[in-house]
């Protein structure tokens, strides 16, 4: 069953247009990613799916709601959660207040937050400390594990490991995929460590100056030596 829908999708910031129509779906459970160059349009197109930027024309819908037509803060109740590149958790709290104001929806949150823990040990052993004094991927775990909380069944996520080591990164990508075999759909602009990535996705949408100019297999994609020059940096 298709949980995201977006049809001939066009927004932008204030009157400048950077999203020009653009078509794209999630299915249930599915691992899906969208890759494009710097300033294609990537991280505007998940605020304008989230509700934070307007739709022009087109639309955007999630589990049979048309997004547009309500305020952003009934995403995660319809079960969307939406992991932004920055300023994805509060770094004045702790982790374990972080993941507390994520599960002010719930009565009994006490097994999520415990389930959050068991996901990510090093989370448990950090309960105490400020957000901000976390490391980079310690940082990303939090944000994620934070989107988790109301177990949605869409994640999107906006470059979750850019500017991570690369044993950290894959340590979070890990993280996703298995995330993802919970039966957990996951939208992921990707951007640092695309093949490793991309190897996962049966589909891939290349977003360019505003437009979706393909839509392949990770693996097509991998295997397309005009594509491995221009996002893997292989001649
Ligand atoms: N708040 C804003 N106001 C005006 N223009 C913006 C704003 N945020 C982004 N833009 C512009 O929108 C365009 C797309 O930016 P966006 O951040 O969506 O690209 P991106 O594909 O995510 O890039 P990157 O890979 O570098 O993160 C860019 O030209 C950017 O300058």
């Amino acid at each position: 069953m298709t949980l995201l829908t977006v049809n001939s999708l066009e927004s932008g910031y204030g009157k400048l247009p950077i999203l020009h129509g653009i078509d794209l779906k999630v299915d249930e459970g599915e691992l899906v990613a969208v890759i494009g160059p710097n300033g294609a349009g990537k991280s505007t197109l998940l605020k304008a799916i989230s509700g934070l930027l307007p739709c022009w024309k087109g639309n955007v819908s999630f589990a049979g709601n048309n997004v547009h037509d309500y305020e952003p803060n009934m995403l995660p109740t319809w079960g969307l959660g939406y992991v932004p590149q920055d300023r994805n958790v509060f770094p004045g709290l702790t982790v374990a207040e972080n993941l507390e104001m994520a599960s002010t929806m719930l009565k009994n949150p006490g097994p999520r937050i415990k389930a959050a823990y068991e996901r990510f040990p090093i989370l448990g052993k950090r309960q105490k400390q400020a957000a901000r004094t976390l490391s980079g991927g310690e940082r990303q775990m939090l944000a994620i594990a934070s989107a988790l909380i109301l177990e949605p069944k869409l994640l999107m996520l906006d470059e979750p490991t850019t500017g991570l080591a690369p044993v950290v990164a894959n340590e979070v990508i890990s993280h996703i995929l298995d995330i993802n075999r919970g039966g957990t759909a996951i939208l992921w602009v990707v951007e640092e460590n695309p093949a490793s990535v991309l190897m996962h996705c049966p589909r891939v949408y290349l977003l360019e100056s505003g437009l979706i100019r393909r839509t392949d297999s990770g693996e097509n994609l991998l295997n397309d030596p005009k594509f491995a020059e221009l996002f893997l940096g292989v001649a």
